[in-house]
This record gives C-alpha cells, sequence and structure tokens, in this order.
C-alpha cells in the first residue's frame, strides 16, 4: 500500500531584500503567494498549514494561480523538499517527472541516457539491453534514438523522458504540467505513455492549469491559494468554485503582502 501523509506542514523560502518600493512591485497583478516583509529579508510563505492524506487509488489534481504552491506541494510530496514545520510521510517508490526531465543529458543520445538510467535504477546488466529496447520502442524515436537528445524536439523530448518514467514502475507518481507542452503531432503517442504511466501507479499528484488534463486524470482537486488549501473534494465541485472564483476578477483581491513583527534573522 502507497501513501502520502502530510501534516500542518509549513515552507517559506527567504529572499534577501535589494532595495526599493519591493512591496508596491509585489502586490501588483495577481499574486498567489503570501509575502511577509522583513526588515532585510522577504520571507514567501509557499506553503502554509497543508494537511493531507493520500493513499492507494487516489488521483489529486492541484489547481491554484500562479504562485499559489503547487510547484511546492509536488516538491513535498516527492520527497525532494523539507518541511520547515510539520511532517511528512512517504510509503512507496516515488517517481518525480520533473526531476526525472531534468536529469537527461542533452549531448548524449536517447539510447546512452537510457542506459544511464537502468545503471542509476541498479537494473542488473542483464536485464539493461532488454529495458533499454522497450524505451526505444515505447518512445517510438526511431533514428533519433540514436542521436543527441538536444538534437530532439520538445515533443520527442517528452516521449523520451515519460519512456525513462515507464522503466521506474513508480507507486506514487509526481506530474507537473509541462508534459503537455510536447507539440500537437506528437501528443497521442505522449498521451499514451501518459497513460500506461498513470494506470500502472498506485497515486498520482499531477498539477495543472488545463481543465481537461485535469479532467481526464484526476477525480478530486486540491485548490491551493497564496499557500494554504482553500478546497479539497470532488473534481466538479472544486473546479466549479475556482472557476467562479477566478472569474470575480483576481485584481480586487487583498494584497497579500504584510509587514513582519520585528524579528532576527
Ligand atoms: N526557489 C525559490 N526561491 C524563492 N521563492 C520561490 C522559489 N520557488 C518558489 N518560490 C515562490 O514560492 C511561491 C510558490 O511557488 P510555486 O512554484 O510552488 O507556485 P505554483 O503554484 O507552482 O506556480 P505556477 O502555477 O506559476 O507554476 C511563489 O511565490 C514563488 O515565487
Amino acid at each position: 500500500m502507497a501513501s502520502i501523509d502530510i501534516k500542518d506542514a509549513s515552507v517559506s523560502y527567504f529572499l534577501r531584500k535589494r532595495g526599493g518600493a519591493v512591496e508596491k512591485k509585489l502586490s501588483r497583478g495577481a499574486v498567489g503567494a503570501r509575502i511577509v516583509v522583513g526588515e532585510r529579508y522577504l520571507e514567501i510563505n509557499a506553503l502554509r498549514n497543508i494537511s493531507l492524506s493520500l493513499k492507494t487509488g487516489d488521483r489529486v489534481g492541484l489547481i491554484g494561480i500562479n504562485g499559489s504552491g503547487k510547484s511546492t506541494l509536488l516538491k513535498l510530496c516527492s520527497g525532494a523538499l523539507a518541511v520547515q514545520s510539520g511532517s511528512i510521510d512517504i510509503d512507496g517508490r516515488v517517481s518525480p517527472q520533473f526531476a526525472l526531465g531534468s536529469g537527461i543529458k542533452p549531448n548524449l543520445t536517447g539510447r546512452r541516457n537510457a542506459e544511464l538510467k537502468c545503471l542509476y535504477m541498479g537494473t542488473s546488466q542483464r536485464s539493461i539491453q532488454q529495458s533499454v529496447e522497450e524505451v526505444k520502442e515505447l518512445s517510438d524515436l526511431g533514428g533519433y534514438f540514436e542521436l543527441p537528445v538536444h538534437t530532439y524536439s520538445a515533443g520527442m523530448k517528452s516521449r523520451l523522458v515519460m519512456s525513462l518514467m515507464n522503466l521506474v514502475h513508480a507507486d506514487i507518481l509526481i506530474m507537473d504540467e509541462w508534459i503537455n507542452a510536447a507539440d500537437a503531432s506528437v501528443n497521442k503517442t505522449v498521451n499514451e505513455l501518459q497513460a500506461r504511466l498513470i494506470k500502472s501507479a498506485s497515486i498520482l499528484v499531477l498539477a495543472s492549469h488545463s481543465q481537461r488534463v485535469l479532467r481526464d486524470w484526476t477525480d478530486s482537486l486540491l485548490w491551493l491559494d497564496q499557500g494554504e488549501v482553500k478546497a479539497y473534494g470532488p473534481f466538479r465541485e472544486v473546479f466549479r468554485e475556482y472557476k467562479r472564483w477566478t472569474e470575480k476578477g483576481l485584481d480586487e483581491r487583498p494584497i497579500p503582502v504584510r509587514r513582519a513583527q520585528p524579528k532576527s534573522y
């Protein structure tokens, strides 16, 4: 049984102030995070008091405007980021899609990248060749599999990344939206690979701005705003509420910048 158990977790990023009326700049437009202005530092409260319990079978979509904390929560769920307060327990093999994409070596061929991935995962020498051929077939890259990755289009790179992810056999799949950046001509292959990945995972956490992607792959939504959970529940209900909220116009939102009580960093 795979599980993710987050209790009362908070994460902040700290930025050194560089002078100027920073509060004014930050308060213009739609800002997703709450920002605390200290004497010398800005504290960006990316996640505040998040509690979330996921188990086998859960398919959760993360929604929220830019900067509301979705990627930060994905990083928490994948174990790539530590909480500053609260706790997180992850049980199961995690495959964070964003981390895997960043592990690709552009100067090496698709084949060599697949071999390295196998070595990294501890695949036995006996099985490496078979796994690499599996990646080649899944990715449908043909001759491009033998060329350096920097010669690939965005869609080709997506196909390679997702075919490599299929090797991991993850219990917990963590996906960020860039996976849909593939160009229209390769969407079918990319979607097939994505479907295969999602079906084989026990838990899915997927952040996206696309209603279609979320509707296709998730059954519940967690809506983040200024790092807090604004709603969590069945897809249709939460999405309806979120849509109504965004249509009201974000310009009228209260400014999320506040001054810190004097304290030393
Ligand atoms: N490394 C970092 N250093 C400083 N601030 C950061 C860092 N990463 C994220 N933030 C800030 O934390 C807040 C939450 O960011 P996060 O990337 O989690 O939002 P998001 O909901 O994924 O946004 P988007 O929809 O634009 O991808 C934002 O205000 C962002 O500017």
